[in-house]
């Protein structure tokens, strides 16, 4: 305290001040001359960090974009967190798009969820901020949009948010999305083939019905083939560490109406892959099977149905073989043929599509830039298929789709007629299947006919004493199913081949009646 005596008059008290705050600026102008800004602005931060009052939270940033690739952690908040949505939620962003099977719930800025995991509370917060862009030269500044999650929660839990939450996020979210996924059917764009405008994939929504339940197969078979796509699309690490490329080929055979589509629409629905129909006749040089072929996606199901038939391949042995005229008129034996005859004729015709070209692209380039690729091959005649085709390691299994068995009838009936338990017409039906060959195609259209099962399955017994008594005819299937990889060739077939040893033609489609060999 000071004296009255003492008492610093109000003129030096000011002056004192006045010669303080000098100093101050004297001193800070001196810093700010002296030491660069960068350094300044660390040692500030470095303060402030020290300095700053702890709340013993930690915030994760997840923004949307990581440079140019997006931030798959933030795509996968975005999924699973519409899964969170709680009543105290204010504002949701919902949409749906044409190809999307729900409707897409998104959070609203600011919104916040809640999520618990291992005990840990997680706080998220959904940030969308807008900024103007001002480049020099531009005539309208433009905006630039940052969008990010923010996941707050203890410190003591960063282990347990880093090592388990994040990857559980990131698998619940693929779980999410593949049950959401609506799958794509893509066939080749003919229209402007052609023209100028070169070959592509178009798509629609593939809403095919059919599943593993509906199929009518033998269940060990359908075991084995459920069990070998479950299998294949788990074994990532493997196929990386025997050095193979992850693609697995099915060739599906059997008479026409045995459910081969049935079954790769089944198997698309399964894995929920998309399904890429390739039609060869569209198709008239390598380098275009090349381009369609690299930009088909992954996760997909590459089908070529009726190979021994939907063209005119040369094959890799056989080159000669273009230079004849007597081919068949196949859809694409037509196609080649006139272009023969515009090149010239005889001698001059030079398809650049070819079965080498096709299978080394299938096992080489093709499946070595995707994931996750199947390839299946279907025909009514595999006896017709060129070796290359069917050599081991090509296509990995040849699933036999046989005529209807006792048990596919019922799983039909269950289907279409709804009859879970027995039925009294079921004994004579049965042994009338024992003995004829129908396909489940045939029996699906009798049990189609009537709502009322008695009826259906009257017109049933019909269709079958008529095939019995004409004596449908028998296809060599048993000397095409010789190589290891076969699968489903049934003991029906073998009682068949001892019972009847004349081997007619298959005629229901007259496109499967071919004298050349084929692919
Ligand atoms: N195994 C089956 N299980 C259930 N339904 C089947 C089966 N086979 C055929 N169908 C029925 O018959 C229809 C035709 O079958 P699908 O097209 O699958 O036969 P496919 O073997 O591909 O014939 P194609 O050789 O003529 O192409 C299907 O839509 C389905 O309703
Ligand atoms: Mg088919």
């Amino acid at each position: 305290m000071f004296s009255a005596k003492e008492m610093p008059s109000a003129s030096s008290l000011f002056s004192t001040y006045a010669s303080m705050t000098a100093s101050v600026m004297l001193v800070r102008t001196m810093i700010n001359d002296l030491v660069p800004h960068p350094v300044r602005f660390y040692a500030l931060s470095v303060f402030r960090h020290f300095f700053k009052p702890r709340t013993g939270q930690l915030t994760l940033v997840i923004e949307e974009n990581n440079s140019i690739t997006r931030n798959q952690i933030y795509d996968a908040a975005e999924v699973y967190l519409s899964t969170k949505v709680s009543p105290n939620t204010e504002r949701l962003r919902i949409c749906k798009t044409p190809k999307e099977k729900n409707v897409t719930i998104r959070l609203e800025k600011d919104e916040k969820i809640i999520d618990c995991f291992q005990g840990a509370e997680l706080k998220w917060r959904f940030v969308h901020s807008e900024a103007e862009k001002n480049h020099p030269g531009d005539m309208y500044p433009s905006r630039s949009e940052r969008r990010l999650f923010e996941l707050t929660f203890h410190r003591k839990h960063k282990d347990i948010v880093l090592d388990s939450y994040v990857p559980f996020l990131l698998e619940t979210a693929k779980a999410i999305r593949d049950e959401q996924r609506v799958l794509r059917m893509f066939t080749l764009n003919t229209s402007q083939c052609y023209g100028g405008g070169g070959i592509r994939w178009d798509s629609i929504n593939l809403e095919h019905p059919s599943t593993f339940e509906t199929l009518a197969m033998e269940p060990d078979l359908k075991n084995i083939v459920i069990e070998d796509l479950n299998r294949f699309v788990k074994r990532k690490e493997f196929y990386k560490r025997v050095g193979r490329a992850w693609k697995r080929g099915y060739l599906l055979y059997g008479p026409p109406g045995t459910g081969k589509s049935s079954l790769v629409a089944a198997v698309a629905n399964y894995l929920k892959f998309d399904i890429y129909d390739l039609q060869l006749a569209n198709i008239m040089r390598d380098s275009d099977l090349r381009k369609l072929l690299l930009s088909t996606g992954n996760r997909s199901i590459l089908v070529i149905e009726d190979i021994d038939c939907s063209v005119d391949l040369p094959d890799r042995r056989s080159g000669d073989e273009l230079q004849r005229t007597d081919l068949p008129q196949s859809k694409a034996s037509g196609r080649n043929k006139d272009k023969a005859e515009s090149s010239g004729g005889k001698g001059q015709f030079n398809p650049q599509l070819t079965l080498s070209g096709l299978l080394n692209f299938i096992d080489g380039l093709w499946s070595s830039c995707g994931d996750e690729r199947i390839i299946i091959f279907t025909t009514n005649h595999k006896e017709r298929l060129d070796p290359a085709l069917l050599r081991p390691g090509r296509m990995d299994m040849h699933i036999h789709m046989s005529y209807c068995t006792p048990h596919g009838f019922k799983l039909l009936a269950s289907n279409y007629l709804g009859i879970s338990g027995e039925h009294s017409l079921y004994g004579e039906i049965e042994s009338l299947i024992e003995t004829t060959e129908v396909t489940p195609a045939q029996v699906a259209g009798e049990l189609m006919k009537s709502e009322d099962a008695d009826v259906a399955l009257v017109e049933l017994v019909n269709l079958l004493k008529r095939k019995k008594l004409e004596g449908d005819g028998v296809v060599d299937e048993a000397a095409a199913a010789t190589t290891t990889n076969d699968v489903g060739t049934t003991r029906k077939l073998a009682k068949r081949q001892k019972t009847n040893n004349t081997t007619k033609p298959q005629n229901s489609k007259g496109r499967r009646r071919t004298t050349r060999k084929r692919l």
